[in-house]
């Protein structure tokens, strides 16, 4: 499968994110665009996943089928870690949460406060949440911000055997180095280079 947009436009008033951006890439394995920071890789991730409106046409993507890691965590202060996870998978599959745990690096913190949690465990939670809740795509905006990179490479390793495709938002050289591609954008607006 591909993923193709062409021609996105994306206004903010008069500042313009994405001028009749084009980008055409397979849909399999991991993904990662590379920008400047505030050139429109969230606005981009964004409008894949059916949470921004852009002129243009994207084809391959069903926004209502991709699982979308924002770049705030968004925990719940008062949900335990676990619960963070089982609160997104049915009920005939709530014996999951020590595998989505599990791969995060998490195990033994399903009874911790997201209080609790360093900054990057905080991150590592926020992730295993979207990747239990699942997808045919999962849209990741700076999945590892906080992750130190022999974790973060553990854990992408993990993300690539699920099988479904990634496309993540990252400025870490280690995980550019681990993508099946990188997409470098200039920007803004954003234009592939
Ligand atoms: N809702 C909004 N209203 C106004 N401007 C916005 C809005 N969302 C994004 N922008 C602007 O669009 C530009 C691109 O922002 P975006 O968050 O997509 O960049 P980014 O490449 O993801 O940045 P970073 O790497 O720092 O996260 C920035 O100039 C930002 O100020």
């Amino acid at each position: 499968m591909t993923l193709a947009v062409e021609n996105l436009t994306v206004r903010f008033g008069e500042k313009t994110v994405l001028d009749r951006f084009s980008l055409s890439l397979p849909l399999s394995g991991v993904t990662a665009l590379s920008a400047p920071s505030g050139s429109g890789k969230t606005t981009l991730l964004r409008v894949l996943g059916g949470l921004q409106a852009g002129g243009g046409v994207v084809e391959g993507v069903a926004p209502g089928r991709t699982a979308f890691l924002f770049q705030e965590d968004r925990l719940l202060p008062w949900r335990t870690v676990g619960e963070h996870i089982s609160d997104v998978l049915p009920r005939e599959r709530r014996t999951e949460v020590s595998r989505w745990l599990e791969l995060a690096e998490l195990e033994g913190e399903a009874d911790s406060w997201p209080a609790a949690l360093s900054g990057g465990m905080g991150r590592r939670l926020a992730l295993a949440r979207v990747l239990a809740l699942g997808g045919e795509l999962y849209l990741l905006d700076e999945p590892f911000a906080g992750v130190d990179a022999p974790r973060a490479e553990r854990i992408l390793k993990r993300i690539r055997a699920l099988g479904v495709p990634v496309l993540l938002a990252s400025h870490e050289a280690h995980i550019l180095s681990l993508a099946d591609r990188v997409v470098r954008l200039d920007g803004p607006p954003l234009r592939v280079i």
